[in-house]
């Protein structure tokens, strides 16, 4: 990429906070049953995140619901450190993910690992908490139609 692309690079839309928990029947129980939200996904794996994953669907944006799935799943350890669950990371929307991270890496981020399929069936990638503010964030790219529309 070039300096000037670099230098335009810019961030989409927050598209979800991710929730860790021990037990997502559970936390599918608390939304819809004392926060009273309707609209909830079915919880579904996604095998090579090693996670459970079920969205809360709000006007505003979704609640990522993730329970750990197999033995080297990456939240075992926040939740070994939180066991009720709680606050995981921020995902935003990125229009072309492997620029996102060269213009990341340009900027001293340390990205984890290469772009891989996530929950909404586009690619991911992670930034390390370490160098975000303490917060661990996932860049997502958008969903984009044959006619090159967000959607
Ligand atoms: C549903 C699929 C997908 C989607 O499409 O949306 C997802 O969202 S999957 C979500 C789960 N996947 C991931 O988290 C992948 C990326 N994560 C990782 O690579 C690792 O979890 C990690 C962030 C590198 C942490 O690895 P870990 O082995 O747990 O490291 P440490 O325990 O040594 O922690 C190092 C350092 O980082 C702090 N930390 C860890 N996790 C978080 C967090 N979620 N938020 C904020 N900070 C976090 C931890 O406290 C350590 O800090 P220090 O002690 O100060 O070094
Ligand atoms: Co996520």
């Amino acid at each position: 990429m070039s300096k000037a692309e670099i230098a335009e690079f810019q961030l989409g839309p927050m598209n979800h906070v991710g929730v860790a928990v021990p037990d997502i029947e559970n936390a599918i129980a608390f939304y819809r049953d004392v926060m009273g939200v309707i609209d909830i996904s079915k919880p579904e794996v996604l095998a090579p995140q090693g996670v459970k994953y079920a969205f809360v669907n709000l006007p505003s944006g979704q609640v990522e619901l993730i329970e750990p799935y197999g033995e080297t799943s990456p939240i075992l350890k926040f939740l070994e450190r939180n066991p009720k669950g709680g606050q995981h990371h921020m995902c935003f929307e990125v229009e072309d993910i492997h620029d996102a991270k060269s213009v990341m890496e340009t900027r001293g981020m340390r990205v984890l690992g290469e772009p891989r399929i996530g929950a909404h069936g586009t690619l991911v990638v992670f930034l390390h908490p370490g160098d975000a503010g303490g917060v661990l964030i996932e860049l997502m790219e958008s969903h984009k139609s044959c006619d090159g529309v967000d959607h």
